[in-house]
């Protein structure tokens, strides 16, 4: 029986608290909310599928041959799109509707509950506190939880033993496949791909990645386009795998083509490149801007791993001269934090040119 059984009512208070932004159009910001309503409507695209058994060991041991053309492909998609999918990943599909089930348990405790210092280590986020336009405002809710809380005995799940052991085993095997596939984008990009010692991913481990756990609501707004449920932003992580549940809504930016939505594969985890992993690879693989749309009627469940550095790692590259000077991962996330705070926008990796 979790702890906070009962009681008031779960969904954060995103109507009340937004109300008035969503209806101001004047001022500074003026026709921001028609920008997000005049998204024309966007084609539905298939990201490259790569079956990556022959690195996980999920479709048996491939040959050398099959795993040099499996490292093109993820190589190639890390180049062109910034995205993919993979299949026979090795974090098994029982496993992920278990983590489906237990985030609709833990997102229905009440908000209060939610909210509270102690849960997940404090790591509930509602809403977008820095928006003063509607463009800014993502109509979510999300634990994003450091995976160093997780592993502690110290940590509070409110009584959902289901949902540690469960949060705890997606962790391991989304970081077992982050880490096997931030290595071979990494050979990819060593003169004539040559395996050796291994460099990557340097700093990242089981106690410096994150685990965010997103929900959607549905958004009586959505029809008129007025908030988005995650705002346009690039990962700032090296690499983050994503399982999406049927809803959709999840869109990205194919350089002309603008935004395309990715449409739901069962069974498949997205992959995407952050910009810790640009700037290692002097721009060839692309952190691709990306959103998630709101829709009226239904709630949409996420989960992404992010394969992040401690935060006194610097950030070099793959060779010199590199277009970014060298920043460690914690300089780059208050830089981050700043500007957002700021002028409600990330600016990421331009702020790190030489
Ligand atoms: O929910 C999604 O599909 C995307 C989530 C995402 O981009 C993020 O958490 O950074
Ligand atoms: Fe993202």
């Amino acid at each position: 029986m979790p702890a906070f059984a009962g009681g008031g009512a779960a969904e954060p208070p995103l109507a009340d608290s937004y109300h008035a932004l969503l209806r101001s159009c004047g001022g500074d910001d003026d026709g921001a909310r028609a920008a997000v309503a005049a998204a024309p409507p966007v084609a539905e695209c298939e990201l490259p599928m790569i079956d990556v058994g022959c690195l996980t060991g999920g479709g048996g041991a491939g040959s050398e041959a099959e795993r040099a053309a499996c490292a093109a492909a993820i190589a190639r998609a890390a180049e062109e799109w910034g995205f993919f999918q993979v299949r026979n990943h090795g974090v098994a599909p029982e496993l992920l509707d278990a983590m489906r089930r237990e985030q609709a348990r833990l997102f229905r405790l009440p908000f209060e509950a939610k909210a509270s210092a102690g849960l997940l280590g404090g790591s509930y986020r509602w809403g977008t506190p820095t928006a003063t336009s509607p463009r800014q405002l993502s109509w979510s809710e999300a634990f994003h939880v450091p995976l160093a809380a997780v592993s502690g005995d110290a940590c509070d799940f409110g009584g959902l033993t289901t949902l540690r052991d469960v949060t705890r085993e997606v962790a391991g095997a989304m970081s077992k496949l982050a880490g096997t596939l931030a290595r071979v984008l990494d050979e990819a990009l060593r003169p004539g791909g040559a395996a050796g010692e291994q460099r990557f991913p340097e700093g990242c481990d089981e106690t410096t990645c994150f685990l965010r756990l997103n929900r959607y609501p549905p958004c009586p707004v959505s029809a008129d386009g007025a908030a988005f449920g995650l705002v346009p932003h690039t990962d700032s992580d090296f690499l983050t795998v994503l399982c999406q549940d049927h809803v959709g809504g999840l869109q990205l930016m194919k350089g002309a083509a603008g935004w395309v939505a990715v449409k739901p594969i069962p069974g498949a985890l997205i992959v995407n490149v952050g910009d810790l992993f640009q700037a290692w690879s002097n721009n060839r693989y692309k952190s691709v801007e990306h959103k998630v749309m709101t829709n009226a009627t239904t709630e949409r469940y996420s989960v992404a791993f992010f394969l992040c550095p401690s935060h006194d790692s610097p950030i070099g590259a793959c060779a010199e001269p590199s277009p970014y000077r060298t920043f460690t991962f914690g300089e780059y996330r208050r830089k981050v934090q700043e500007d957002v705070k700021r002028t409600g926008k990330k600016i990421g990796l331009p702020n790190f040119l030489v």
